[in-house]
């Protein structure tokens, strides 16, 4: 599903790599997050995944297609396969809930009918089927996040890739929305998720893949935030994208990755197909979510000022590590890129719709 054989970033003026020599396979239907340090190479792993960004060297294969072959023009294309999600949210400020959800669809030309058919059972998937008319200002920070997280599924991508996407959020909140991501990934959607929020992962026991200064440095099978001392010994050279069954030991590596070892929890046993989920996903959280809700009015009084993009990132709300999170293209990006394009929704250039004028950015 996912493949790097050798791959090495090094982004232009800089003296050390970001990613050195990988080597990575996740299988289809996977749930793997993406841990390490700052600066370790998490975002560098999904914006390659993404074709944001070139490998220097190293091939790179995502959903059977050799990225380095895929040409500009055909990247839209290959881009409507993934879901992304990002810590800021990136919604539409001036688009209603409904609207930035199916701007996704319009963009890629899909009829007024399927919009108005898949718009409402995605809301109603990620708990928001009351609240299409709403602005993103008028959300909590949680509920902005399971907007663009429906714009992410609402086409039904084969993969999901979340940057940090609990990174403004509150723990209980956060908790919502990893039981979502779950429950997308119960469906038969991958995910690849980069996160500092130890908690989350220490709960989940997903697959870990561990990077330290571009390098994997661990690759565990059910692995909490921090290295646990189970070590694998397996080693395979196929890399066929057949789901395997799941091994249940550990797994720990250094230096390359070896296929055997990530053949890992592939398609989870109660998996349903994606095009069959039509329930709420979300399950509200226990709790009420005061800091996001202030999150909120804090939103609207900003947008109450004329915008100024690009909008700085938003401030922690919680005592978790959070960090500013790059802009996806901000380092390589030839061109300024709206949503679509950075969506991989439509080709750099190709016509706009007037009506997305304004930018995306963070609502908050
Ligand atoms: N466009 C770029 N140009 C130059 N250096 C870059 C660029 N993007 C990332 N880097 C560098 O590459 C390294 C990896 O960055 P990356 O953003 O992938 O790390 P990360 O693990 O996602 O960090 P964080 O957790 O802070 O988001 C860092 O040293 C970073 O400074």
């Amino acid at each position: 599903m996912i493949r790097f054989d050798h791959v090495t970033k090094k982004y232009p003026g800089t003296t050390r790599p970001a990613l050195n020599a990988i080597d990575l396979e996740i299988l289809r239907g996977e749930f793997v997050f993406l841990v390490g340090a700052s600066g370790s190479g998490k975002s560098s792993c999904l914006r390659l995944v993404l074709k944001e960004e070139k490998p220097s060297s190293g091939s790179i294969h995502v959903l059977g297609q050799d990225l380095g072959s895929i040409s500009n023009r055909k990247i839209p294309y290959f881009r409507r396969n993934l879901g992304v999600v990002f810590q800021d949210f990136r919604l539409l400020p001036n688009k209603t809930v409904y609207d930035n959800v199916a701007f996704t669809l319009q963009v890629i030309g899909k009829s007024r009918g399927y919009i108005q058919e898949a718009v409402p059972d995605t809301l109603k998937m990620v708990g928001l089927d009351g609240k299409a008319q709403r602005y993103p200002h008028e959300l909590s920070g949680g509920e902005q996040q399971r907007v663009a997280i429906a714009r992410a599924i609402v086409n039904k991508p084969q993969v999901l890739l979340a940057d940090e996407p609990t990174g403004n959020l509150d723990p209980t909140t956060s908790a919502g929305i990893m039981t979502l991501l779950e429950r997308i990934n119960a469906g038969g959607t991958t995910v690849m998720m980069a996160t500092h929020e130890a908690a989350i992962v220490d709960q989940m026991q997903r697959r870990v893949l561990e990077l330290s200064a571009g390098t994997i440095v661990r690759d565990e099978r059910h692995g909490g935030y921090a290295t646990s001392a189970v070590p694998i010994l397996a080693v395979a050279s196929d890399t066929s994208s057949t789901p395997q069954a799941a091994p249940t030991t550990g797994a720990v590596h250094t230096g390359a990755v070896h296929t055997d070892a990530v053949r890992t929890s592939a398609v989870p046993t109660n998996a349903v197909p994606t095009s069959t989920m039509s329930q709420p996903l979300y399950v509200e959280p226990e709790f009420s979510d005061e800091v996001t809700d202030a999150a909120a009015a804090v939103t609207a009084a900003a947008l109450a000022t004329p915008p100024a993009p690009p909008a700085p990132p938003p401030a922690p709300v919680t005592g978790s590590m959070i960090r500013p999170l790059l802009p996806v293209s901000r380092h390589e990006a030839p061109e300024q890129l709206g949503l679509a394009e950075r969506l991989g929704l439509r080709a750099p250039g190709e016509k706009t719709d007037p009506s997305s004028a304004q930018e995306v950015g963070p609502t908050k």
